[in-house]
C-alpha cells in the first residue's frame, strides 16, 4: 500500500462544539426470535475515537448496521449526528457517514473503474446511476493522486489486490468529507505493512481540524493505536464495558471480558493480548 497523504483541507465545514455523535439508549435488536443486541446504552462524543472489540458473533456488524440504518432497532432510542431514528431524515444522515469494510467492499461490480468507485462515495451508493463527465470524475482522480494511488486510476476493481482495494475504499470514504468514519475489520487481507499504513492514515485523519469521529471495529487488540481514546467491549450482543481505553486495557478487565485468562504486553505503541491457557 502506498503511503497515504490526506487531501482534506483544515476548515471543511463548521460543526458544533462537543456534539454527541452517537447515542444509544436501551437499544435492542431481535431477528428471527434471536436477540442480537441486548439493551445497548452507549454514547460517543465529539473528540473521541472508539474501538469496538468483540469476538466472532458478538454483534459488532449488527451494531454498525443499526448506526447506518441498514437494520432497524427493535426497541430503544438511537440518535446519530443529531438525527433521531424514527424522526429525522435518514438519507441526509447517510451522506454524513462513511464506511470502510468488507460488507461495503463486496457490493462493487468487478468492472467498475477505480475513479468511478471513488466517486460513488458522493452518493453512498455502490454504483453510479448516470455517466459523469471526465471533469467531474477528476475530483476522484485528484483524490487518488493525493493519496499516492494514481497507479490505480483506470484500473477495474476486480483486477486489484486486497490492499489496493482497501486504498480505493479509503479514498471513497473521504470524498464526502464525512463527520463519522466507520471502519469495519478494515485490515482484513492486508499485509503487515499495509496494515500499519492504514493505522498511520487514521492517525493523520485524526489530526485534522474538523476531521471525522472514527469508529474502528476489530478482533485484533494490536490495532488499538494511539488514535483511539475509548473502547467498547461487546460480548454476545451486550456491552460488557465502555469507557476510556486507558481504564479498560488491563488484564483483569480483559480476562473478565474474554472469560479466558490473558496477559497484556505493550511493545512500543502496541498492545498484544496473550491467551494464557492455550
Ligand atoms: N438476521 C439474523 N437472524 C438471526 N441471527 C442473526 C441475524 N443476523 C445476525 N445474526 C446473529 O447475530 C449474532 C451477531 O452477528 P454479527 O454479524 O453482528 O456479529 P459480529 O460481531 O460482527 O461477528 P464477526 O466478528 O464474526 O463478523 C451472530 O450470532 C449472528 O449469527
Amino acid at each position: 500500500m502506498n503511503k497515504l497523504l490526506l487531501p482534506m483541507s483544515k476548515n471543511i465545514n463548521k460543526r458544533e462544539k462537543k456534539m454527541t455523535i452517537i447515542s444509544l439508549k436501551n437499544v435492542n435488536l431481535t431477528r428471527n426470535k434471536t436477540e442480537i443486541l441486548k439493551n445497548i446504552t452507549w454514547q460517543v462524543n465529539q473528540g473521541e475515537n472508539w474501538v469496538i472489540l468483540g469476538l466472532n458473533g458478538s454483534g459488532k456488524s449488527s451494531l454498525l448496521k443499526l448506526i447506518l440504518a441498514e437494520e432497524w432497532k427493535s426497541s430503544g432510542q438511537l440518535r446519530v449526528l443529531g438525527t433521531e431514528f424514527g424522526k429525522g431524515e435518514i438519507p441526509k444522515l447517510r451522506k454524513r457517514i462513511s464506511v470502510v469494510g468488507s460488507f461495503i467492499a463486496e457490493r462493487f461490480h468487478s468492472n467498475i473503474k477505480a475513479e468511478n468507485l471513488v466517486y460513488t462515495g458522493k452518493f453512498n451508493s455502490s454504483m453510479l446511476y448516470k455517466s459523469y463527465r471526465d471533469q467531474e470524475l477528476d475530483e476522484a482522480r485528484n483524490l487518488l493522486m493525493k493519496i499516492g494511488a494514481e497507479a490505480l486510476i483506470g484500473r477495474t476493481y476486480g483486477s486489484l489486490s486486497q490492499g489496493e482495494k482497501q486504498v480505493l475504499l479509503i479514498a471513497r470514504s473521504l470524498i464526502l468529507k464525512p463527520e463519522l468514519l466507520i471502519l469495519d475489520e478494515a485490515t482484513n487481507g492486508l499485509d503487515l505493512f499495509a496494515k500499519e499504513n492504514l493505522l498511520k492514515q487514521l492517525e493523520q485523519i485524526n489530526k485534522l481540524e474538523n476531521g471525522p469521529t472514527i469508529i474502528y471495529i476489530t478482533h485484533h487488540p494490536d490495532e488499538i493505536s494511539d488514535t483511539f481514546t475509548h473502547l467498547l467491549l461487546l460480548r454476545a450482543g451486550e456491552v460488557v464495558q465502555a469507557g476510556k481505553k486507558d481504564d479498560l486495557l488491563n488484564e483483569k478487565i480483559l480476562t473478565d471480558f474474554y472469560q479466558e485468562k490473558i496477559e497484556i504486553q505493550r511493545i512500543k505503541h502496541k498492545y498484544f493480548i496473550i491467551p494464557m491457557n492455550f
